[in-house]
């Protein structure tokens, strides 16, 4: 399997009296990358946490691959989450010693190599990052969930884990799901970007065309101009506080 199918239908999130996801409906083709933007709070993490398993909807349903199939899921977060009493090959392999070969494999992929009886407090942000990615990795995930997982790196080293990121996948495709405040990031790594405002899907693109790092710098800056008009169209509705009713037509009617 290269990456599973997922499909979203009316999925609901109340937090007590407060609606985070409205009626979120979502279908996702197996192996594609898909950037989630918005701004703060609108639920990005909320929905990737639900999808993970580790939230639960108020109402709605999910279904990640085919009847019959049991994709494996795996989230990536901002922070590492290594544990810092194990060595970095013991954190990648956690519950799966049996796989040490593939770890060490992951970790020089990841430029890692020499560096795995070495712990956490010893490497960068970067490098914890990198491990924190191979350890994702390494059980091939058919859906791989990733919530800002570069936001708390300088520019240099997420550039760098982009490119990283992108030549893996090229090599194992798998489907993505990528939670990102960076509208170039999802340029430059997706197959579609969606915008999320009001707990809703606001604005769907779907990238056509080349492989997005081959994209030209035209087209990048059409793009970038379009998502980042729907971005701005949120952030004056919500100082309006002007309730938000369906989707992209409200970017079309701004046009
Ligand atoms: N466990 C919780 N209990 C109560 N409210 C919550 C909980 N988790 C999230 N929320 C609220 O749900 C809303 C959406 O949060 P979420 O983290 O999904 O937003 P986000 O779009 O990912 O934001 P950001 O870009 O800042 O990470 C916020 O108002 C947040 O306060």
């Amino acid at each position: 399997m290269s990456g599973a199918s997922l499909t979203i239908r009316k999925l609901r999130r109340d937090f007590g009296a407060k609606r985070v996801l409205q009626d979120v409906d979502l279908d996702v083709a197996r192996g594609q990358f898909v950037s989630l933007i918005g701004a703060s709070g609108v639920g990005k993490s909320t929905l990737l946490k639900i999808i993970a398993g580790l939230d639960t909807p108020t109402s709605g349903s999910i279904r990640i691959g085919e009847p019959g199939e049991k994709p494996d899921v795996r989230m990536m977060f901002q922070e590492d989450r290594l544990l810092p009493w194990r060595s970095i090959l013991d954190n990648v392999t956690i519950g799966t010693r049996s796989r040490e070969t593939e770890a060490r494999k992951l970790l020089a992929a990841v430029g890692l190599a020499g560096r795995e009886d070495e712990f956490p407090s010893v490497l960068s942000g970067g490098q914890k990052q990198r491990a924190a990615l191979a350890r994702a990795l390494l059980h091939k995930p058919d859906l791989l969930l990733l919530d800002e997982p570069f936001g708390a790196l300088d520019a240099l080293t997420r550039a760098a884990m982009q490119q990283l990121l992108s030549d893996l996948l090229e090599e194992a495709p798998r489907t993505v799901l990528l939670v990102t405040h960076d509208v170039e990031e999802a340029l430059l790594l997706s197959d579609r970007v969606i915008v999320m405002r009001s707990g809703r899907i606001a604005h769907d693109l779907v990238l056509e065309g080349s492989r997005p790092r081959a994209r030209g710098d035209a087209t990048l800056a059409r793009l970038k101009e379009e998502l980042v008009r729907s971005l701005l169209l949120d952030e004056g509705q919500t100082r309006n506080g002007v309730q938000e009713t369906a989707s992209s037509s409200a970017l079309e009617a701004a046009e």
